[in-house]
């Protein structure tokens, strides 16, 4: 018999898990050195010292080395895989695949590119009877439900257009801003005409979108109404099994999903959408695998499916596998990319590095799931009708599908009233109260004894658009780092709940995930005590010309050195280098900060954390300035006073301190503070720059200044006199 060759290969990434086992060994003897400095002087009465400020700075070198612990596990065993999906059997053995996509506020997310998203989803390559799309509208608007009627309509002429000349890129908007698409066909005559008239198409699609929207009757108007706000759940496309047209048979099943929503009831956002999705797909089309996207995600790789098919359906690593994951690339990244919106060391390091240790992490978007683990491990244990109702709540048709899982449901025209019916029970708001929907945190999957895989091919599977203002960069990675420390703090805790269940280096991966917030602590410190120290000329360092100072010098390089090997491994450049490293900083004081403070405030019950979706509305003014690689200082005073008033600290500080070392010859004691602090000033230029150079709207504003100098100078005075 011949042996079929591999689905996929997995090969671990040499030198760059090499290069990382060898620096932790040699940076965690450094940092060990550095430990024992500080506890001998601490605890050596003879030695006079400001102990608070010695104790302070000694927790946050703690803290700092724990989390940088907690990070080496992800640096372990990077690993990077291959699918080849030119292996897999014929169409007519393949799983269907159902394709989740959220959209929630049809003024933040244009109407259009989400329709772009469905549309592009729509033309996977992947027969179309095995396709499902749904689309969750949290917005609930009319406008929405009309834009798919109006992209359906389209479907029918751009899904045959691609099919026939095996258009790449599937996301007509990308598509038709492309020149090329790097076809064969592109030179054809009759080729440039279809394109052309499916151009007009398109043209027209969006000309009747827009004009809805701009009108305001069926504009912004709820599909239900104030005094019934049901759930509403429309058919907009059946796909039909019998191929007697040949049309309705080569479109996917497209669903319209708008969920009951009270004020009264918790609603979970995204995670809540998904959840309605999973059950009223379960009885609609209950397909075995599940593609999740945000509305802002197209499918940039239509053979993305069948990639994530090789791993899925490879029968070694099938049984316990539960999704593949793709990365979360974006089109909209600049060159100078400031703000790191790319996301670099999460696509580069982090998922390679947990795809090395049981796999990566769900990242919401542009991940193909298997159903089966939504409900349970790999090896279910027998549980009655009763278990299962108190578990996925009271409906029938729902708990049926769960037992034919692997068999796919078509509605038929005969029985879809009665269907339709219990898709409303399964969106309404109600449906799972007393039931164990939505109580779980997201690496449960791999407690649960599930494992994932990041594949990472060369041409990106799914493109979005990230945000790229400062003001929005706030608003997301608060919410995010909010979300994720709040599981580490809960009873899902990594380090705890997840080393009882997963490995000791996948908990750590998680717990640096959930912990990472908890950078904002000791970079606070740093960026206040050794200037207050400096200030008033108090060394926290060890002189220059001592030998311990060599071992606080070594820890400050390598760190520096060693994310700078990961960079230029990577494929990136100097320049990413020190964006990476200021960016990393401004947002240990800001977003980690806030974060941590959204976590705070709800334990004390002030304030439940939200989801507010980021604008996918194009603003001219930040995207020209994130291109030119200015910093935009355009947010609000509340989030960028914390900011501004430590840069302009470390520059009193730094001023006052260099006048003390010139007066009173203390080079040699200072010298580690000086440089310290300088190295933040050097760091946060742009900052600097928005303040005081910049005249454009971009800048800092006036009065965000005065008040950081107001706010400086207080801790400043303050600060004095409670560490000296
Ligand atoms: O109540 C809500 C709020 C949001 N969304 C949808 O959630 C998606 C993600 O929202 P977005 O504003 O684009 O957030 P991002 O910060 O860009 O999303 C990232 O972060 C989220 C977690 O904060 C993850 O769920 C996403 O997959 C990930 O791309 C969008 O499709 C929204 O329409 C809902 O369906 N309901
Ligand atoms: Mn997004």
């Amino acid at each position: 018999m011949v042996k079929n060759p591999p689905l996929h290969v997995c090969r671990v990434q040499q030198p760059q898990a090499s290069i990382s086992r060898i620096h932790s060994l040699v940076h965690s003897m450094a940092i060990l050195a550095l430990f024992y400095y500080r506890v001998s002087i601490l605890f050596d009465s003879t030695r006079d010292k400001p102990t608070l400020a010695w104790a302070l700075i000694f927790a946050s070198e703690l803290l700092l080395s724990f989390i940088w612990l907690l990070n080496q596990a992800q640096r372990w065993r990077p690993v990077s895989r291959t699918a080849f999906p030119e292996r897999l059997p014929a169409d007519k053995e393949l799983p269907a695949i159902d394709v989740f996509i959220c959209t929630a506020d049809p003024k933040r997310e244009p109407t259009v590119e989400v329709m772009n998203t469905v549309l592009s989803a729509m033309s996977l390559d992947y027969p179309p009877e095995k396709l499902s799309v749904y689309l969750s509208d949290d917005g609930g608007s009319s406008l929405t439900l009309y834009a798919m009627q109006e992209a359906l309509f389209f479907a029918r002429s751009w899904l045959p257009f691609c099919r026939m000349y095996g258009v790449k890129t599937r996301c007509p908007k990308v598509y038709f801003s492309e020149s090329e698409d790097g076809h064969s066909h592109s030179q054809s005559t009759e080729f440039m005409a279809d394109r052309e008239t499916i151009k007009s198409k398109y043209e027209l699609f969006k000309d009747r979108v827009e004009r809805a929207r701009e009108n305001e009757g069926i504009g912004y108007t709820s599909v239900t109404s104030d005094q019934n706000p049901s759930p509403l759940v429309e058919v907009i496309h059946v796909k039909s099994n019998v191929a007697m047209d040949m049309d309705q048979a080569e479109i996917p099943l497209l669903v319209y999903v708008s969920r009951e929503n009270r004020p009264t009831h918790p609603h979970h956002f995204k995670a809540g959408a998904l959840n309605v999705l999973l059950r009223v797909s379960g009885v609609l089309s209950n397909s075995p695998y599940i593609l999740v996207l945000d509305c802002d995600m197209n499918c940039n790789d239509p053979t993305s499916a069948r990639q994530a098919m090789c791993f899925l359906l490879d029968p070694k690593i099938s049984h316990s596998l539960s999704f593949v994951q793709f990365p979360q690339n974006f089109y909209n990244i600049s060159e100078n990319d400031i703000y790191d919106c790319q996301l670099r060391s999460f696509i580069k390091i982090l998922w390679p590095g947990y795809d090395g240790h049981r796999g990566p992490f769900l990242s919401g978007t542009g991940v193909y799931i298997k159903r089966k683990s939504l409900y349970g491990s790999p090896t279910p244990k027998d549980i009655d009708l009763i278990q299962l109702k108190q578990c996925f709540g009271p409906s029938n048709e729902f708990i049926a599908s769960l037992c034919q899982i692997h068999q796919c449901n078509t509605i038929g025209n005969e029985d879809s009233s009665n269907v339709l019916q219990e898709t409303r029970l399964l969106a309404s708001c109600t449906y799972e109260k007393h039931t164990q929907w939505g109580e779980q945190a997201r690496f449960i999957l791999h407690c649960n004894g599930w494992t994932s895989v990041y594949c990472q091919p060369s041409r990106p599977a799914f493109l979005g658009s990230t945000t790229v203002s400062m003001n929005d960069i706030f608003i997301q990675q608060t919410r995010w780092n909010c979300g994720l420390l709040q599981v580490g703090f809960s009873r899902f805790c990594p380090l705890t709940y997840g080393t009882l269940r997963m490995s000791v280096l996948q908990s750590m991966c998680y717990g640096f995930l959930a912990f990472r917030s908890l950078f904002s602590i000791p970079l606070l410190c740093f960026a206040t005590i050794p200037q207050l120290c400096l200030f008033n000329g108090i060394p926290i360092y060890p002189k220059v010309t001592d030998s311990w100072f060599i071992v606080f010098a070594f820890v400050f390089v390598s760190a520096l050195c060693k994310h700078l090997s990961e960079v230029l491994l990577s494929g990136g450049s100097f320049r990413i280098w020190r964006n990476e490293q200021r960016i990393w900083m401004l947002r240990s004081v800001t977003v980690y900060f806030f974060g941590f403070l959204d976590v705070a405030m709800k334990w004390i019950g002030k304030r439940g954390t939200g989801f507010v979706p980021t604008s996918k509305v194009i603003d001219k003014e930040h995207i020209e300035r994130y291109q030119m690689g200015k910093f935009d200082f355009q947010a609000p005073t509340m989030l960028l006073v914390p900011l501004i008033a430590l840069v302009v600290l470390n520059m009193e500080t730094f001023i006052g301190g260099v006048g003390r070392v010139i007066i009173e010859t203390s080079y040699d004691k200072m010298f580690g503070q000086i440089f310290h602090t300088f190295f933040i000033l050097t760091i946060s230029y742009p900052v600097i720059e928005g303040m005081i150079q910049r005249k454009d709207r971009g800048r800092v504003p006036t009065s965000v200044t005065l008040l950081s100098v107001i706010f400086s100078i207080i801790f400043l005075s303050l600060g004095s006199v409670v560490l000296i």
